[in-house]
């Protein structure tokens, strides 16, 4: 059987199509957004997701794709959990729940330079497409420029290395215009996940200090149940935990930084898979990956529901 629009990848400008036909299709759940342009003046694109229950509180859930050019495995899941929510909106409880509760935000391709950049020239590109004027090395690592323990351990201030940091907090307009937007949405979102890959893990603040956040316990919780439903019900295995314990130092992290901003359910999720084809997750994996990540996104999202 042919797979489905969701079980492949899909060029940049298959995804801005995918954006406009999306928000045709469901004029009445689904809203598009500018928030900003990336280095070389592509449209960053959020569509919002509502239910079609009016409701006075707004609160609010933030989910970006593709701030890592070559985790291709991200910008197909945000694509994959749009149509499966406003497909499953009314049929499936927990998607309902979530959506009469809460707006979503998904910025489906966070870095579509480096993400175009990937399509023609280099598969292994990570970072952004930024000039320098002390360099001739392109790119800042996007998951480095924001404000938070800048620059310090576990980025690099070298041009031309993959953790490159950038020439100061949100010197890159991709970091900038999803900080602006944060900043001005910042009593509504709730819930900050950020989706990349590989290596099957569901990560919470701080990677850029071994310090732990005032409700560490609450978020091991979390992401510790999520990982145990993954367990259970596809039979694979998630590494789960503070950042810097369980991956490795990272400051300048978008999640550290929407964690201080006040967005106290903060994640980092890093999808399939182990390592066997790591950032060249095969289609015929797309669906099994995105099940998983599905999974613990509603565990997670049910639960801060019920919290905040
Ligand atoms: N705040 C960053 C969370 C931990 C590191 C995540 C990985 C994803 Se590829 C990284 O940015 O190196
Ligand atoms: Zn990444
Ligand atoms: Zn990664």
């Amino acid at each position: 059987s042919s797979a489905s629009y969701y079980e492949r990848y899909h060029s940049l400008e298959d995804i801005y199509y995918w954006i406009n036909k999306t928000a045709q299709d469901y004029p009445d759940m689904v809203k598009v957004t500018l928030i900003g342009s990336s280095y070389e003046k592509r449209p960053l694109y959020v569509l919002k997701l509502s239910g079609r229950q009016e409701r006075a509180e707004k609160r609010a859930i933030w989910i970006d794709c593709g701030i890592h050019a070559r985790e291709w495995i991200s910008p197909a899941f945000c694509l994959w959990f749009v149509q499966y929510s406003l497909n499953f909106y009314n049929l499936n409880n927990d998607i309902t729940e979530m959506l009469n509760s809460m707006d979503i935000y998904v910025l489906p391709v966070m870095n579509p330079d480096g993400y175009k950049y990937t399509w023609t020239t280099n598969r292994m590109w990570r970072k952004n497409r930024s000039m320098s004027k002390e360099s001739n090395c392109v790119g800042t690592d996007l998951n480095r420029n924001f404000d938070a323990n800048w620059c310090t351990k576990g980025a690099s201030n070298r041009p031309c290395d993959e953790i490159y940091c950038g020439q100061f907090p949100e010197s890159e307009p991709e970091a900038e215009a999803v900080a602006n937007f944060l900043r001005s949405h910042k009593d509504s979102v709730k819930l900050y996940l950020s989706i990349h890959s590989y290596g099957q893990m569901l990560l919470f603040p701080y990677s850029c200090s071994n310090e732990e956040v005032p409700n560490h316990a609450e978020l091991f919780e979390l992401v510790q149940e999520a990982a145990m439903k993954v367990r259970r019900y596809y039979r694979n295995n998630y590494k789960y935990g503070a950042s810097a314990k369980t991956i490795y130092l990272a400051p300048g992290g978008s999640d550290d930084w929407a964690y201080n901003l006040g967005i106290h359910y903060s994640f980092t999720f890093e999808l399939e898979d182990r390592g066997r084809y790591g950032f060249l997750l095969p289609p015929s994996l797309i669906s099994k990956a995105c099940n998983e990540a599905l999974l613990a996104l509603k565990s997670i999202a049910l639960r801060v529901i019920q919290k905040t």
